[in-house]
């Protein structure tokens, strides 16, 4: 059975002081240039060590740029057999608009 559910920018800074694990799949370069503060990358290459170090009942916030892609990749990990995944409605860009001073960057380090 895969079943994820959607979650607004409101819901998802409400998780962000609890223990839930931020997911950013969008191209590298954009999550350097600024992410939703300890949000993982994860792509193709790393998608297998990011499922192997995960517990099943960690709670999952997927977002992309605009909220379609995060969708497919929500579905993916709820049929992984992770319990509580959530892709992010509107991506990034509603994220920076809502929260513009709840970005980071990696892009000097
Ligand atoms: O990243 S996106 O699929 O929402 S354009």
């Amino acid at each position: 059975m895969s079943e994820f559910k959607r979650i607004s920018t409101t819901d998802a800074f409400n998780h962000l002081q609890q223990s839930a694990i931020f997911v950013d799949i969008r191209d590298l370069s954009s999550y350097q240039q600024a992410h939703i503060p300890n949000a993982t990358h994860v792509d193709n290459q790393g998608i297998h060590d990011f499922l192997a170090n995960a517990e099943l009942e960690d709670i999952i916030i997927i977002y992309c740029y605009h909220g379609h892609s995060s969708l497919a990749a929500a579905h993916f990990f709820a049929d992984q057999g992770f319990s509580n995944v959530y892709s992010m409605d509107g991506g990034f860009t509603a994220w920076q608009q809502d929260y513009p001073a709840v970005c980071e960057n990696t892009m000097e380090e």
